[in-house]
């Protein structure tokens, strides 16, 4: 295929600098092999989707199944880790006559003859021109260029500029852009002017103000060093309204390609120092420029032949095999990052990284790019403090720059941002602590062990307990954060801590199961999802020593709290009405989440660190909502009869359990009652309040939920949900009970009773690189991807109506579950298409849907493993559930038999003669009758659920 023949502005002898792409045309598959290959084409080119099958309806109603099947996979283009591995430059001049399998490095400065592509090196070489193809396939850019370093391609963009021209650029932005950004004011007459590039509007003054020259936006995100992120799709906007004529820059070094392509956000040019993640090895210096307008091209391949700092044919070369491996490595770097970041902030250091859900610009970052990447810095207090961990640590390479696979440790103050002047790193806010760590694709337990090693020798942290596989650590806080935490442990010293208004309450909540729509959900479609019977239980029990705990047997974690030693001062203001709990839109405190993450010593264990800062986040917040400062002492045992992180809404699960036994115990809700125990009902508005409650603890969970799990959990039934996109209002709508039913009282959606069988692959699965890769396909083949969401909605509409009816007879049951078989079989075939599929969940289909079963089943949840879930007619006989859950073990599926549509969550209501009582309560009042305890603590999938239904006096929701 040839893409650059195709291509109006062809590479030519006037225009050897750069190689322009033209996206249209080789974002496909090359051409079948041929003789003609140019260098490192793949040998097998259909390189199939994730899940490699496409849709049995699609090829089953086709007369030529396999060549409709083959032209779908042809008509795919390569997703990036392919592309970045395929070097393919069809430009019939750069075929190698010998079909070299690497591109041969052209180590000449002349070319002989006249009129030809090349004639001198520094206006053009071929294994420039194959690498400058490829950086601009990859980056979806029109045009790409390779100079001699990161400086230097920052450099020929500012020569677009010209005298009296201005700036704006970050207050926070590498050290080299600013002393180049100095010397343009006294050398060029350019000046610059630095802003909060973390708030968009900071922009609009200067870009509003007739009397400025604004020529050129300069931006980074996530910024270096301080990983802040700047929303450059929404600044771009404002740009492109305010001031058209301005280019909007971007240095994406710290992201590359691969994770961010800010061209597509609307932004003019993008360089990448090219001697961090597309090397990849730090054995090379080069920079990189891409941009789509030819204008802006032109200028830039005129700078570049002028002043002659192309990249050299050897480092061209280099960079070349380089960037073959670019997601392989960024993968792995940035799986690291997460655990090194999580690792930090457990100990309690202050850490900018935008893969914790605490980051104040997560939101915007991952809107704006698909990882967080492999950069972060964390500040210890102490500038003495954080030189010693950097001189103390081995592994970690104390050396200047980042993207290498080795991981490196530096402090930007004395390293990459020296030559920045003090006063101005001051006056941005650029702590001198700050120790920065690159990271790289080691074993990330020995990066934790070196780190940890140098924090001790360092003195920024000590061990308070040697016992056990690992030592638990605590920070040695510098003098200075002493004050701010006396200053809060003498403002709580005045309370005393109380009882809870019940002694002891027994919670539920159900988990979830998507039956349509996942994924199209997240760009603007319907989702159903519904309650499952699949509960966690959490029993709230007063104590009286002053400590609120938490025991999660399921995860191994238990932690109680000394009451007086929580940071009460930053939740002192209540934050929401008793009435209505928190608002939708309240974000979890930041700053009050950076301080509960001290209050952890099992740093390793991550789900059950955020479970337990949703429990404090949300113990304490109820406290300050109540007003009341006596805090009751209390311990909350939890328990999950969901599988854990299997996408079936255990968290939700969790976080509605442990809101209302919190609500309940405190007294902020009365105990159901009705005229009699066996009448007792949940009102709807209670079950919104305890929802409020939910999602807030979903939010210190997951950063930013749909509200769609925890509204399941809460409420029960099923849901109808729509986000809100580009202007179109949000939905969420129940489509079980409804306000004056009682909760969850009345029967109203056909999905209650319906039973399905769920299936754990056991396969682990990334929900978020997932859902990114939809989100990239839908962008880079919109035709593909468009129609397929399109034909979801109608699926998850048709849905939404039988679910929403209740069959008059047992015939109309019967038709009505065949036509939610056949929308669980499209669905599922659309969610192949989309990529989300796996070879587990294929076997799992083939076995239900095989003889003599042939059930429908589909993905449910993020797929790429996870769970499957299939629908079963009530004329589906146990003996036959028995058989078949049986095939699917013996294939090493965990299998559930669960009805969805059900109840919300629920509350044991004390009974004078309730069931036996085996441990000793403390005084109160009204408490929940506990039976064999040790089963609720120690009992297991159905056995905990067993148990649970011997509890008398269980009220649901
Ligand atoms: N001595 C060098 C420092 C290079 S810093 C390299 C890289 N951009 C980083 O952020 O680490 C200089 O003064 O330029």
């Amino acid at each position: 295929m040839s893409c650059l023949s195709a291509c109006p502005s062809t590479h030519s002898l006037s225009l050897p600098l750069s190689t322009t792409y033209c996206p249209a045309t080789e974002a496909t598959h090359p051409t079948a092999q041929s003789l003609s290959l140019s260098p490192d084409s793949p040998q097998q080119p259909a390189m199939a989707s994730t899940a490699g099958t496409v849709s049995p309806t699609l090829s089953s109603s086709h007369s030529d199944p396999a060549s409709l099947t083959s032209s779908l996979l042809r008509a795919r283009p390569y997703r990036f880790a392919t592309q970045c591995a395929t070097v393919d430059n069809p430009d019939p001049q750069h075929k190698d006559q010998y079909g070299s399998s690497s591109v041969p490095i052209y180590q000449t400065a002349t070319f002989k003859g006249m009129g030809g592509a090349y004639d001198y090196t520094r206006s053009g070489n071929p294994t420039r021109s194959h690498l400058e193809h490829h950086i601009a396939k990859i980056s979806n850019a029109r045009h790409a260029f390779a100079v001699t370093s990161g400086m230097g391609a920052l450099d020929v963009i500012f020569r677009l500029l010209k005298p009296g021209d201005e700036i704006i650029a970050g207050n926070d932005l590498y050290g080299g852009s600013n002393r180049l950004i100095g010397y343009l004011k006294t050398n060029g007459g350019i000046t610059t002017h630095h802003v909060d590039t973390t708030d968009p509007e900071s922009l609009v003054p200067l870009l509003t103000d007739p009397a400025r020259k604004v020529a050129m936006v300069l931006l980074e995100s996530p910024t270096n060093p301080l990983l802040q992120i700047a929303d450059l799709e929404t600044i771009a906007r404002l740009v492109r309204q305010h001031r058209p004529e301005a280019l909007v820059v971007v240095d994406n070094t710290m992201m590359s390609p691969y994770l961010c392509r800010p061209l597509e956000l609307g932004c003019d040019v993008v360089y990448d120092s090219g001697t961090k993640y597309l090397s990849g090895h730090h054995d090379l210096m080069a920079g990189v420029i891409t941009c789509d307008r030819d204008d802006v091209a032109k200028g830039i391949a005129f700078t570049i032949n002028s002043i002659g700092n192309g990249l050299s044919p050897f480092d061209s070369f280099l960079l070349l095999r380089g960037v073959k491996t670019l997601s392989l490595r960024i993968d792995k770097q940035q799986a690291n990052s997460v655990l090194i970041a999580q690792y930090l902030d457990a100990l309690g250091f202050k850490v900018n990284y935008p893969g914790l859900p605490s980051h104040r610009g997560k939101a915007v970052h991952d809107r704006i790019a698909s990882g967080p990447g492999a950069v972060l810095s964390f500040e210890t207090g102490d500038v003495g403090m954080s030189e010693r961990i950097v001189g103390s640590a081995r592994l970690w390479g104390i050396s200047v720059s980042f993207g290498c696979i080795n991981s490196l440790i530096s402090m930007p103050c004395l390293m990459s941002h020296a030559s920045i002047d003090p006063a101005v790193r001051a006056a941005r806010n650029l702590p001198e602590d700050l120790i920065r760590l690159c990271v790289g694709i080691e074993d990330p337990q020995d990066l934790i062990d070196d780190l940890e090693a140098a924090l001790l020798e360092a003195g920024a942290v000590r061990v308070v307990d040697e016992a056990g596989a690992r030592a638990t650590l605590e920070r040695v806080r510098p003098a200075g954060e002493d004050v701010v935490e006396l200053s809060g442990l003498r403002e709580v010293q005045r309370f005393e801590a109380g009882r809870p208004e019940v002694e002891r309450v027994m919670t539920s909540a159900p988990g979830k199961v998507i039956l349509f729509g996942e994924h199209a959900v997240v760009h603007g479609v319907t989702a159903i999802a519904g309650a499952i019977d699949l509960r966690c239980y959490c029993l709230a029990e007063a104590r009286s020593d002053g400590h609120v705990s938490l025991s999660l047997p399921d995860l191994g974690y238990s932690q109680s709290w000394d009451l007086s030693t929580l940071p009460w001062h930053l939740v002192s203001a209540p934050l929401s009405s008793l009435k209505t709990g928190p608002k939708p839109d309240t974000v979890p405190s930041a700053e009050l989440l950076a301080l509960l993450a001290n209050q952890f010593v099992h740093q390793d264990q991550l789900k059950a660190v955020q479970a337990a800062q949703a429990f404090l986040y949300l113990y304490m917040h109820l406290c300050a909502a109540r007003g009341d400062a006596a805090r009751p002492a209390q311990s909350f045992t939890i328990r999950s009869g969901l599988p854990i992180g299997a996408g079936l809404g255990s968290s939700a699960a969790y976080s509605v359990a442990l809101a209302s036994a919190l609500l309940y115990s405190h007294g902020v809700l009365p105990l159901p009652s009705g005229p009699g125990a066996a009448e007792a009902r949940i009102t709807r508005t209670h079950a919104d309040l305890v929802n409020a409650h939910a999602f807030l603890a979903e939010k210190v969970i997951h950063g930013t939920p749909s509200g769609i799990d925890n509204t399941v959990a809460a409420l029960g039934g099923a849901v109808a949900f729509r986000r809100a996109v580009k202007g179109r209002e949000g939905m969420l709508e129940p489509l079980g009970p409804q306000e004056g039913e009682g909760a969850g009282s009345a029967a109203t959606a056909a999905a209650r009773g319906i039973r399905f069988l769920l299936t754990d692959t056991k396969v682990p699965r990334d929900t978020k690189t997932l859902v990114a890769g939809v989100a990239r396909r839908k962008l880079e083949e919109p035709d593909t991807i468009n129609p397929l969401f399109d034909s979801i909605q109608r699926i998850s509409d048709r849905a939404h109506s039988l679910l929403a009816s209740s069959p008059a007879s047992p015939s109309a049951r019967a038709s009505q579950l065949a036509e939610l078989s056949q929308l669980v079989e499209q669905n599922h075939a659309h969610l192949v298409s989309l990529g989300v599929g796996h070879a587990a969940l294929e076997a799992v289909r083939s076995t239900t849907g095989a003889q003599p079963w042939a059930l429908a089943t589909k993905l449910t949840g993020a797929g790429g493993g996870g769970c499957a879930v299939t629908v079963v007619p009530d004329d589906f006989s146990d003996e036959a559930l028995t058989s078949l859950r049986a095939a699917l073990a013996s294939s090493g599926f965990d299998t559930y038999s669960t009805t969805v549509g059900g109840r919300g969550f629920g509350i044991v209501v004390p009974s004078a003669e309730g069931g036996a009582e085996v441990d000793s309560a403390e005084g109160g009042a009204e408490q929940t009758k506990v039976p064999e305890r040790r089963r609720f603590e120690e009992s297991q999938g159905e056995e905990l659920a067993r148990w649970a239904e011997g509890v008398e006096g269980w009220v649901l929701a």
